[in-house]
């Protein structure tokens, strides 16, 4: 039985005679979130959405929304009966039809004054009841994308997909409409999900974030969870910065390590008594200039509020520290650091 309002089980898909490219997926969605699915190219996130929008046959497992089947290895709902919308990467926009027709396009079993009625109220929903009786060709990337959210939005979809929907913006309008979304989101209670290529997206709007690798969910969770506690090495890769750095982990929240003692919340138990490879991130390693661990900088990136240093510690580690830029520092120059790690992610010790 579903838990949650979406609730995909242990679903499996693949291409025709293709090996799987979705392999034994499993998540749910309370009513009201929106979750981020992100993870390299060609990982299979497109394809979760379009078995859950049902475009897509499944191999195995199950898709419930909202107490009811849309998928298993038997079922499949049509996409058309499945109250999912869509809002896709190039906004697919119908160029012959006006800006309101393009909202109402979706709309057909209503009637007509219905129709207007709720046209006009998505297009105030998107700020962009001025534009309705314009092309397509003029308007904007972003006034497209907000165009093709209305009409996904519409039909009052019980879920709504969107399949990097920021990608062809640039960074500053990706940014306002990414909050802008999530907010009318947000107002409306509809529950949705993303994908996305960017973890700065994700992290800033996702209530759950699921982080993807060859077909498979590596971690479904906060973004906070997936930063302070990856569960493997991918996400600890893939999401932020870091170092790993060879210890040994002698008590529950104790590693020490070639530069000294690190104290911390252990979040993986397992390894008390072990070499480890231990995550540091850069805000873990402070600027502290009595410190005795010193370490001197072989290189700087200037982020603007703060510029991310790589040291090298006498006893030969690298670490990343974020300084706030105003304490600025060259290459060559020795400062002083302590490790203030809040958690302790460790992973057993692979081969130097
Ligand atoms: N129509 C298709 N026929 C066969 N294989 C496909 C088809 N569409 C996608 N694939 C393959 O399935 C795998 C997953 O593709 P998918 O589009 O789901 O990945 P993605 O994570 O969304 O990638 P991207 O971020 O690049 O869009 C890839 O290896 C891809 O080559």
């Amino acid at each position: 039985m579903p838990d949650s309002f979406l609730q995909v089980n242990q679903l499996s898909a693949a291409y025709d005679q293709h090996e799987v490219v979705v392999n034994n997926v499993t998540f749910g969605l309370k009513e009201g979130e929106l979750a981020c699915l992100l993870g390299p190219s060609g990982c299979g996130k497109t394809t979760i959405l379009r078995a859950i929008s049902g475009f897509q046959s499944i191999r195995s497992g199950s898709i419930y929304l909202d107490g009811r089947l849309l998928s298993d290895a038997k079922t499949s709902v049509p996409p058309e009966r499945r109250n999912v919308g869509m809002v896709f990467q190039d906004h697919a926009l119908f160029p012959h039809l006006t800006i309101a027709n393009n909202v109402g396009f979706g709309l057909h079993q209503l009637a007509r004054s219905e129709r207007a009625q709720r046209v006009d109220d998505m297009l105030h929903l998107v700020g962009m009841a001025d534009y309705r009786n314009q092309y397509p060709h003029e308007l904007s990337g972003g006034q497209s994308q907000r165009i093709a959210l209305a009409r996904a939005l519409a039909p009052q979809p019980k879920l709504l997909l969107m399949d990097e929907p920021f990608s062809n913006l640039d960074t500053a309008l990706r940014e306002t409409l990414g909050y802008e979304v999530r907010s009318l989101l947000k107002e409306s209670g509809i529950t949705a999900i993303m994908v996305t290529h960017d973890q700065h997206d994700a992290f800033a709007l996702g209530d759950q974030v699921g982080v993807m690798a060859n077909g498979q969910l590596m971690q479904w969770d906060s973004s906070f969870g997936l930063y302070h506690a990856p569960n493997n090495r991918f996400v600890a890769n893939f999401i932020g910065d870091g170092v790993f750095v060879r210890g040994q982990m002698v008590e529950d929240n104790v590693v020490i390590t070639n530069f000294g003692e690190v104290r911390g919340e252990s979040v993986n138990h397992q390894h008390i008594g072990k070499d480890v490879d231990m995550l540091i991130r850069p805000d873990d390693v402070k600027y502290a200039p009595e410190s005795p661990i010193r370490a001197r900088v072989t290189r700087k990136a200037f982020k603007g509020a703060q510029t991310l240093y790589t040291i090298e510690t006498e006893s030969g580690d690298t670490l990343l520290s974020l300084v706030p830029s105003h304490d600025d520092y060259e290459i060559g120059d020795v400062i002083g650091v302590s490790i203030e790690a809040d958690h302790l992610v460790c992973f057993e010790q692979q081969p130097a």
